[in-house]
Formats: structure tokens, sequence, C-alpha cells
């Protein structure tokens, strides 16, 4: 019941934020509509007994009276239903807004990447889509509420026994609420192997799997895994929807044996001669309408309560994340003068996980060019999640001109931050905005172009648009039907141009960016960057961070992180760590000799 008067007073709020009037215009349509019926059945039996004393003037009113009562009643919820549909379609794009502000907003990743916060989600969309039922269903209980209030009155005055009926059409309510919980439960039982089998389709059907897909023959099988997974939820399902239609039917049919019961007691009554025949026809017709209320009203109290638990997921997947163990009290220096530090920083994905990172501490100083070497799954990727504040650390700290990075709020380290990631986002819009998302504030200024431009030749990537018939404005995508579909490594060039645009970051992270290129062609680009890097330093102390897997296009770093199994295990410049002859010298002589290119022909 809580949680039905929870989910009633929501829908009607959300409603009301969007437009008083038309909320107001709905209640008071949807109300009349719903007391015109009752009245009519009163009509009914005056017209019927004024037919039966041959009263003609009175027959004729009353006989308005239904035609009124019906026209209203059949009527006034359709023209409801015109208010109340703008209302439903703004209420949803609120609640929209709402999940995705809180999917965006959110300090770290950390929500995206658990299997319970995806089932959630899943079942919230899927939920919320019905919104518009939601308000139908509200505003039809609070009619059918009053529609009830008179209907008592009514009866009272007939036989108060038939009272009775009241009170029980509360059992096919509970009944309903009963059945509501069993199949929200293998909702939720299912929620995971419908996940899974719907990502199983997007597999399948979508053009980025089409060529392995068909080279690896993995159709049969992928089907197959579809099948099982969609036949495990669907039975959970189908299961949960036959023990909820028992549970509804009997909660009826306990109703309908009340229901014959009272239309018996007033016959009886008639045949007795304490009841008019108009009133056998009141009491008939408002029985019939009780019957036709509960039905519609145990409906409508079935979408609210689902509604109230898809209320419930909403608020736990849009839930303010845990105040920080520190005060967000500082600001990201205008400019880095001492550096940042990694204080014996441990990190693991999940709590019961193994660390992914384990003590690493390192000093990272301003201005410099710092290189993140290891090979795959070393941890480097997890290193920069942490200095882009989307995780933090497990044990240990991050400091930022020594101020812990916990106590500077995660928008405003982020706005201080530039980046171009190795699965960098194919954004379909025009090259110029592609690139020019990178700093929001410039691409909406007058002179986004020269911006634009150049943050493609700060990243070498300007030769890019000489391949783009409309420049700037060519439209990128294969969504759009005149879009231009790019290679992948001029995708990466794009996002290299993004993470280019904001002129001042504190720190510019380029996690592999450059996979798509040989290891010749990332040599020579992370030359430039260094090289740039360095001409630029002095103003901001900026560090400028690259990952690579490739020890060979990294020499001319300032320091260079070999990162190994998740620990830091060596740190220092090239000649520095050859001379050392440790990993570093190992893995690169091993590497030169594998891609048989050598940068620089050095093979020590
Ligand atoms: N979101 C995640 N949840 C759980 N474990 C993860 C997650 N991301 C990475 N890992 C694990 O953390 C370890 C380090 O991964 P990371 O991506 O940091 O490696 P990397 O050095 O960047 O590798 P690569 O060169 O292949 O990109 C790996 O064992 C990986 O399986």
């Amino acid at each position: 019941m809580k949680a039905l008067m929870t989910s009633c007073t929501r829908v009607f709020l959300v409603s009301w934020r969007q437009s008083r009037t038309k909320a107001l215009v709905a209640v008071v349509l949807m109300l009349s509509g719903a007391a015109a019926m009752p009245l009519t059945a009163l009509a009914l039996g005056r017209f019927t007994e004024a037919v039966i004393a041959g009263d003609g003037r009175a027959a004729v009113l009353a006989g308005v009276a239904v035609a009124v009562g019906l026209a209203a009643g059949l009527n006034l919820a359709h023209f409801a239903h015109i208010a109340y549909f703008e209302l439903s379609e703004l209420s949803l794009l609120e609640l929209d807004q709402r999940l995705i502000a809180s999917a965006t907003d959110s300090r770290g990743l950390r929500a995206h990447e658990r299997a319970d916060h995806a089932d959630k989600l899943d079942l919230v969309l899927r939920d919320l889509s019905r919104f518009n039922t939601a308000v139908h269903a509200l505003l039809g209980i609070a009619g059918m509420v009053l529609a009830m209030g008179i209907t008592a009155v009514l009866l009272a005055g007939l036989n108060p026994l038939l009272l009775v009926l009241l009170p029980l059409a509360v059992v096919p309510l509970l009944t309903s609420h009963r059945a509501e919980r069993v199949l929200d439960r293998a909702k939720v039982r299912a929620a995971e192997p419908t996940r899974l089998a719907t990502s199983l389709f997007k597999l399948t059907t979508d053009a980025g799997t089409a060529s392995e897909l068909r080279v690896f023959r993995m159709e049969q099988e992928l089907l197959r895994r579809h099948r099982l997974l969609w036949g495990e939820a669907a039975r959970g399902l189908a299961g949960a929807h036959a023990g909820a239609g028992l549970l509804r039917a009997a909660g009826q049919v306990v109703f309908a044996a009340a229901y014959a019961g009272g239309v018996l007691l007033v016959v009886r009554d008639a045949v007795q001669g304490r009841s008019t025949v108009g009133d056998v026809v009141l009491s008939i017709t408002l029985a019939a309408q009780v019957n036709q209320q509960v039905a519609s009203t145990v409906s409508s109290v079935a979408d609210l309560q689902r509604l109230a638990a898809t209320f419930g997921r909403l608020d736990e997947l849009t839930a303010v994340e845990a105040a920080p163990a520190e005060p967000e009290d500082q600001r990201p220096p205008e400019r880095l003068r001492h550096g940042i530090d990694l204080v014996d920083v441990t990190f693991a994905y999940t709590e019961d996980a193994n660390p992914v990172l384990r003590d690493v501490t390192v000093h990272l100083p301003a201005g410099s060019t710092v290189a993140i070497v290891g090979e795959n799954g070393a941890g480097k990727t997890t290193l920069v999640k942490l200095l882009c504040g989307f995780y933090r650390p497990s044990a240990g700290q991050l400091l930022v001109d020594g101020v812990d990075l916990d106590r500077i709020p995660a928008s405003a380290w982020r706005a201080r931050l530039a980046a171009g990631f190795q699965d960098a986002v194919r954004w379909e819009l025009t090259a110029r905005e592609a690139v020019g998302v990178g700093d929001l504030a410039a691409l909406a200024s007058t002179r986004a172009d020269e911006a634009v431009l150049r943050a493609l030749d700060r990243a070498r990537a300007d030769n890019l648009l000489a391949r783009l018939d409309d420049g700037l404005d060519t439209q990128l995508g294969k969504s759009y039907g005149d879009g231009v579909e790019l290679s992948g490594g001029q995708w990466q060039k794009l996002a290299l141009g993004r993470a280019f645009m904001r002129e001042q970051p504190l720190l510019l992270v380029l996690d592999e960016p450059t996979s798509a290129m040989d290891a010749e062609a990332e040599h020579a680009l992370f030359e430039r960057y260094i090289e740039q890097a360095r001409r630029s330093a002095a103003r901001s102390g900026a560090i400028t961070l690259l990952v690579s897997h490739r020890f060979s296009t990294v020499r001319s770093a300032d320091l260079i992180l070999v990162v190994a199994g998740g620990r830091l295990v060596e740190a220092g410049g090239h000649d520095d760590l050859m001379r050392s002859d440790g990993l570093y010298a190992e893995l690169r002589r091993l590497q030169a000799r594998a891609y048989a290119d050598s940068a620089d022909g050095d093979r020590n």
C-alpha cells in the first residue's frame, strides 16, 4: 500500500511539475467522467420508475439525464487523454534526463561496470517506457475512488448490506498486489539472461562484428546461446505470469460471488415489496459498474505498483554517490608547479577482486612528458583512469601539487584534463564537431574553425582534411545517408585532434591513441608531441602522459614508467633504463627484434 501511495504521489508530482493547468484539466475531466457513471445508474432507475408510473415529464427529464450521463461517462476520459498525453511524454522526458544526468555526472566509472547496475538500468528502461500508462492509471484510480464513493451512498440507500460489496472489492486489489510482487521477482531473476540475450542480439546484427562473425562461423553458436538465454528468461517469466494470472482470477471470483449475492438481495427486496423495480435496475447497473470499476482499478493498481518498483530502482541508479571521505573543498591549480605524486597507490576494480595495481609510488614532475609502457594487461590504462579521477585508489593517495585529488571536485579536475583514448568514440558528427567537442566553449565561439584547425595541426592530423570533400563540414559516419565512413586510423586522427582542443590542460593523456598506426608512425608522432609539450610546458606546467605497449616509441620521454603485473618495476629516462639493463632494456630489445624496425636502430 505504501509503495502504491508513493507511486501515485510521484506520478502526480512529476506531472504537476510539467504543467499545472493540464494536470488540473485532466483531473477534473477524469473525475467528472467517473462520477457520471453511477449518477447515470441513478437516472436510469428513476427513468424506469417514471415510465412504470406513466409520468411522461419525469421520464423525459430522467431520459435526458441518462443520455447526458452516458455521453459524459463515455467521452470525458477521451478529452482528459488529450490533456494528459503531453504530460506523460514530458514526465518521461524528465525521468530519462534524470537517468542521463546521473550516468554522466557520477564521479567515476565504477557503477557503469557492475552487472547488477546494468540489470537495474535494463529493467528501468523497459518499465519507464510505460510511464504514460501510469498517468492514465493514476487518474483512473482517482476517478474510481470518487465513483465508488457515490456508488456506496447509493447502495446504502437501497440496502445497507450491499455496502459489503465495497470492502470485498479490496480482495482483488490484494491478490493483484501479490501477483505484481510475484511478477517483479521473476523480472529481477530474468534481468540477467534478458540483458545477455539482448547483447548477443546486438552482436549478431551489428556492422562492427559482421566480419569476424562470418570468418569464424559464429552465427550458429551465437544463435544457440541467444535461444538458450531467451528461453531461460521466457520460462521464468511465463511461470510467474501464470501464477500471477491465477492469483488475480481468484480475487475476481471472490468479488463476483459477492456481486451475485448483492443482486439477489435486492431482487428479493423487490419481490417482497420493500423496494421498487427502479431500485432493482439501479442496483443491477451499480453492481455491474462496481465490477467494471474493480477490474479497471486492479489493472491501474498493477501498473502503479510496477512503477513503484521502477521508481525504487531509478532512485538507486540515481542515488547521490556516497559523500567522499574528504571534503571536496579544493580547486585544481591554475598551473602545475610541483607535479603529481602517486603515494603507495593500490587499486582493485571490485572489493573482492585482486588488486590490478599495487603500491605504486612515483613523482610526475610538472612540465614533464611521461611515458607509461608495459605489456598488455600490465595496468597502464588503469593507472591513467586513476589519474583522470574515474576511480579512487583502494589505498594510497594521488596528490596534485600536494593536494589530494579526492579533495578536488571531479568536474573541476576533468575540466583541466585532455585525453585521447585507445577506444576513442566514433562521434558521427561533422568533422568540425567531432574534433571541436574536445572544447565545447571553443566550438561554440566564432573562431571555432580556427581552434579546430589548430588542434588538428598540433595533433599532426591536419592531412586528414585533404581527404574530406567538404572539409570541416563533412558529415561523418555511416548512420547518415551522405555520411563519410573513415578508416580506423582516420577516426584515431580525429580523436587526437579532439585531445588537443584544450589549449591549457594540466594533464594531457594519450592512452594508445595511435594503436591503429604502425610503430614507426607512432614513434614519429610521439616524438613531435614530446617536442611540442616541452615547448609549452613552461607556461602551464602541464604533464603529457603517453601510454604505449611499444617500447620503441617513447625513448624521448623525460620519464618512462615500466609497469608489469600491476607494479611499477622501473622508472627513469631512456638512457638510465638501458644502462641498468632491466626489464625495459630486455623488452625493448625483444620488441625491436619482433617489429624488425627498431625506430632508431638502437639495439644496444
Ligand atoms: N573494468 C575492469 N574491471 C575489472 N578488471 C579490469 C577492468 N579493466 C581492466 N581490468 C583488468 O585490469 C588489468 C589491467 O588492465 P589495463 O587495461 O589497465 O591494462 P593495460 O596495461 O592498459 O593493457 P593494454 O595494453 O592491453 O591496454 C587487466 O588484468 C584487466 O583484466
